[in-house]
């Protein structure tokens, strides 16, 4: 009874401030995630695992819940972002990758494919502002928004060839739809991470952006452009465009978790992670 006054008074009070009441609770509800509605009805969607949002199963499933209900509250737009000035996100966790057991890995696929499926499909314009690095499964949840604002001197891409594991086809279409068949064959199969430059000159990212601020004016011009654009129609030809590879993922999807899981767990590529996360703590104690 209590938690019912409470919540009642709670929903009255953001209502008569004309605040989404729904998306400020949720900022409330997530360990790893802070959603905040603007006057618009645009979500800001701020990861916040430090220290560089590392994707683990439990920041993709708030994520995917997110998604989920934006959906059904019928937002106008959503803008993905990062707490850190530094990071984006530094892609998947190794910890649930490393002699992790199969279940566990194949909890971690299945959630970012989720994830996957949810934004790239969603109703509602999206735009990731990129605030720092976005390395692997950071670069691909940015593919998946409609729109990349992204901070100077920082990096992106996919370097998943470097940990000894393919791209997966649906990650290598995403690319493919972004940046090309050439543009994309030629950085997939090097891992290569574009600076932010680069990466506006491929095509990767839209727009660059002095710092964050700028960043979100920026993503407020292209979500604004959608006003005067009926939001049915916009959703149908995104449908349309995305529509292949939504497809394939929902038919396929299953599949491709399964291949993924038994790539991490070979042990050709669990000694590469083991080497690769080895290297990155010492290229960290050398900087200190
Ligand atoms: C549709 C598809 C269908 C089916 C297939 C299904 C799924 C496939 C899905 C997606 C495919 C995409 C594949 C993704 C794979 C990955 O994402 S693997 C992760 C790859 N990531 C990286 O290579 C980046 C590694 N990190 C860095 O380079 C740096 O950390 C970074 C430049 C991001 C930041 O540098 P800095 O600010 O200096 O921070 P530190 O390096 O000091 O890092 C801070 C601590 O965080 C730890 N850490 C960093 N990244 C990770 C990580 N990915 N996992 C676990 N831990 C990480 C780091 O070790 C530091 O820890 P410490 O403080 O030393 O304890």
């Amino acid at each position: 009874m209590y938690r019912y006054v409470c919540k009642t008074m709670l929903r009255r009070l953001f209502l008569s401030k004309k605040v989404s009441y729904q998306a400020r609770l949720f900022s409330g509800n997530f360990r790893y995630l802070e959603v905040l509605n603007n006057e618009n009805n645009v979500a800001i969607v701020t990861m916040k695992r430090a220290p560089v949002n590392t994707l683990n199963s439990e920041l993709l499933s708030e994520i995917s819940s997110v998604l989920t209900n934006l959906d059904e509250t019928k937002c106008s737009g959503m803008v993905l972002t990062s707490f850190s000035d530094k990071v984006f996100s530094s892609g998947l966790d190794f910890n649930e990758m490393y002699e992790s057991r199969p279940a566990t890995i194949r909890t971690l696929v299945s959630t970012i494919l989720e994830v996957i499926i949810k934004l790239y499909g969603s109703p509602f314009p999206t735009v990731a502002v990129i605030t720092g690095h976005a390395p692997s499964g950071g670069c691909v949840l940015s593919l998946c928004c409609e729109y990349r604002i992204m901070v100077q001197n920082f990096q992106i891409g996919l370097n998943v060839v470097k940990l000894g594991y393919s791209t997966p086809l649906s990650i290598v279409q995403l690319m493919v739809n972004t940046i090309g068949h050439r543009n994309a064959e030629l950085a997939l199969t090097s891992g290569r991470l574009f600076t932010t430059n680069e990466a506006l000159r491929v095509g990767l990212i839209d727009e660059i952006a002095k710092d964050r601020a700028s960043a979100f004016d920026k993503a407020n011009d292209f979500l604004n452009q959608f006003k005067v654009i009926p939001p049915i129609a916009r959703h149908f030809t995104k449908q349309s465009m995305r529509r292949a590879l939504l497809q394939d993922v929902s038919i396929n999807g299953k599949i491709y978790v399964e291949d993924f899981v038994s790539l991490i767990s070979r042990p050709k590529v669990q000694e590469l992670i083991a080497a690769y996360m080895a290297n990155m703590k010492n290229k960290k104690k050398n900087s200190n």
